[in-house]
């Protein structure tokens, strides 16, 4: 009766998921996407392009290594924007192509074009080469998000950007004003500053990503300033203007910044603008996003959001698993609910990631907690990789012993959280850490030093048991 099975609009990592999860499952699957290249905002604007860019900060200014070398120590002199985007094509084309070839194994019908609704099954797509009508039996909506500025902020893609243009930049600044300490202010603010730019970070936040444990933002915040970045927290901008080509942000306390370029980082709205959801019988909120219920269905049951476009968590990693979990909805295939337990990773320069609960939330709730903390410097590989700055904190129950939650800032944390994430979804206790033998020398062996840590806080009469009953599960 419907051309499709199932018709995805958007080729980001919902989209990608939700249509490749239909055609495991034998469905007739269609995806629509409107840019010239497939991925979505994470493979072409975001989290990919920002990721590499980080690594080829962190290579080619060779700040790992300067603990050896000395501070002047520099992998390439004089790094330019051009060394910096040839290491994110590269990763580009290759995931490109992981993509492109992903969705052909899968015989998913890519459609190129702008997919809009005509009807509740129907949507129109209109490419360069015309339009076309196609049907589904079910839709699958993951149009994700773009950068919000309001109208009297123009970005012109050189003076004043936001992400999306991040990667036309012709030149490196010398000086460069974030307006906006969220996560994606925060990584840019932090890889420019590494870069020997001048940042100025304003929020008008009295402190930097206040959903990250307070003595990881402070070591952040510490560790910004040294690289010569200048924090502008309790600062609101009111107007952002180009003047003599160059970027004036004004302050709602009068200051004004004057920069090279200006990244304007507030925020992102949903992307259902051209979408014509009434034709659908659907609306969104002010900021353009879909609400959805636990399986993401529209209030139109057939129809299915995923993604940015339904608001927070808004992570690659969180909308790949909603499109795959639509799709396994739509089609009757039970599967687990999202997990509630998510891990967290901020690529700043140091880069943070944490798990679970975090002090502010446990002394909120009154939980007896206890606190175990292992510095990088402590660890040899630590103070081999030149970190002598990381930290991992370990929060648990006082009594029970039970791991609560885990906070890194540091070389490798992103991938370290992982090991906490274990023991907390397993409801494991820092007994773990201390009675298993980890690899030497590696990070992980933070988990440890922190264990006995916490053990020798809590004192021996709470804690005996960890050492005394051997190696546990
Ligand atoms: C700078 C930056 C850094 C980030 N870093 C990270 C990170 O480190 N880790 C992490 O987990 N997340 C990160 N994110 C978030 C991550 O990129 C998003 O969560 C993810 O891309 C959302 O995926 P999505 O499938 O919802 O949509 P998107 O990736 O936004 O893709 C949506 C696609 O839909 C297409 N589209 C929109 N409307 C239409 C239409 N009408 N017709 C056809 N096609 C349409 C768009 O062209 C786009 O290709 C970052 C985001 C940004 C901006
Ligand atoms: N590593 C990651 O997981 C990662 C990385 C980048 C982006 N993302 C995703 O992108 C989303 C958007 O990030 P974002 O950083 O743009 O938004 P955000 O909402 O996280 O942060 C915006 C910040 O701008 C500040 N602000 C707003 N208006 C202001 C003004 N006029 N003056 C001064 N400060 C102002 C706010 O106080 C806030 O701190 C994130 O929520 C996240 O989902 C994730």
């Amino acid at each position: 009766m419907f051309d499709f099975d199932l018709l995805v609009i958007g080729s980001g990592p919902s989209g990608q998921r939700a249509a490749v999860q239909a055609a495991k499952l034998g469905k007739r699957v269609a995806l629509c996407e409107n840019n010239a290249r497939l991925g979505g905002v994470c493979m072409n604007t975001g989290t990919i392009p920002s990721k590499t860019f980080r690594e080829a900060v962190l290579h080619l200014t060779g700040l790992r290594q300067r603990q050896f070398y000395g501070q002047s120590y520099h992998v390439k002199e004089n790094v330019t924007i051009a060394d910096l985007i040839q290491h994110c094509d590269h990763v580009l084309k290759t995931q490109g192509e992981v993509v492109r070839d992903q969705l052909r194994r899968n015989g998913i019908t890519v459609l190129r074009g702008l997919g809009r609704f005509t009807g509740p099954n129907e949507v129109q797509v209109q490419g360069e080469g015309g339009d076309s009508l196609v049907s589904a039996s079910f839709i699958v909506l993951a149009t994700g998000t773009t950068a919000a500025h309001p109208p009297d902020v123009e970005v012109d893609g050189q003076i004043v950007i936001t992400s999306d243009n991040m990667f036309g930049l012709h030149a490196l600044p010398r000086t460069m004003t974030v307006v906006g300490a969220g996560v994606i202010g925060v990584e840019y603010a932090s890889m420019f500053a590494a870069l020997g730019v001048k940042v100025t970070l304003v929020d008008k936040r009295h402190r930097l990503l206040d959903f990250v444990d307070s003595e990881i933002a402070e070591s952040l915040s510490y560790q910004l300033r040294d690289m010569g970045a200048t924090l502008r927290l309790g600062e609101e901008v009111a107007k952002v203007q180009v003047e003599a080509s160059r970027a004036v942000a004004t302050l709602k306390s009068g200051k004004k910044i004057a920069s090279d370029v200006l990244l304007y980082s507030v925020g992102r709205v949903g992307t259902s603008d051209s979408l014509q959801l009434d034709k659908a019988g659907l609306e969104a909120d002010g900021r353009g996003r879909i609400a959805v219920d636990s399986h993401f269905r529209t209030k139109v049951p057939h129809i299915y959001a995923v993604g940015d476009l339904i608001g927070f968590p808004a992570l690659a990693s969180t909308s790949s698993e909603q499109g795959r979990l639509a799709a396994c909805h739509a089609f009757g295939l039970t599967a687990a609910a999202m997990p509630e337990l998510l891990p967290y990773g901020i690529y700043s320069v140091p880069e943070i990631s944490m798990v679970g609960r975090h002090e502010e939330e446990l002394t909120a709730a009154g939980v007896p907690y206890e606190t175990g903390i292992a510095r990088y410097r402590e660890i040899v590989r630590g103070v081999m990789m030149g970190d002598d700055s990381g930290l991992l904190k370990l929060l648990f129950h006082r009594e029970t012993r039970q791991l609560l939650g885990v906070h890194i800032i540091g070389t490798g944390a992103t991938e370290l959280v992982h090991i906490g994430q274990a023991v907390i979804a397993f409801g494991g206790t820092i007994d773990y850490f201390i009675g298993n033998v980890f690899n030497y020398p590696t990070f992980a062996e933070c988990y440890k030093v922190a264990a006995l840590d916490g053990y020798n806080k809590v004192g021996r009469s709470e804690g005996a048991a960890a050492l005394e009953q051997g190696p546990v599960a």
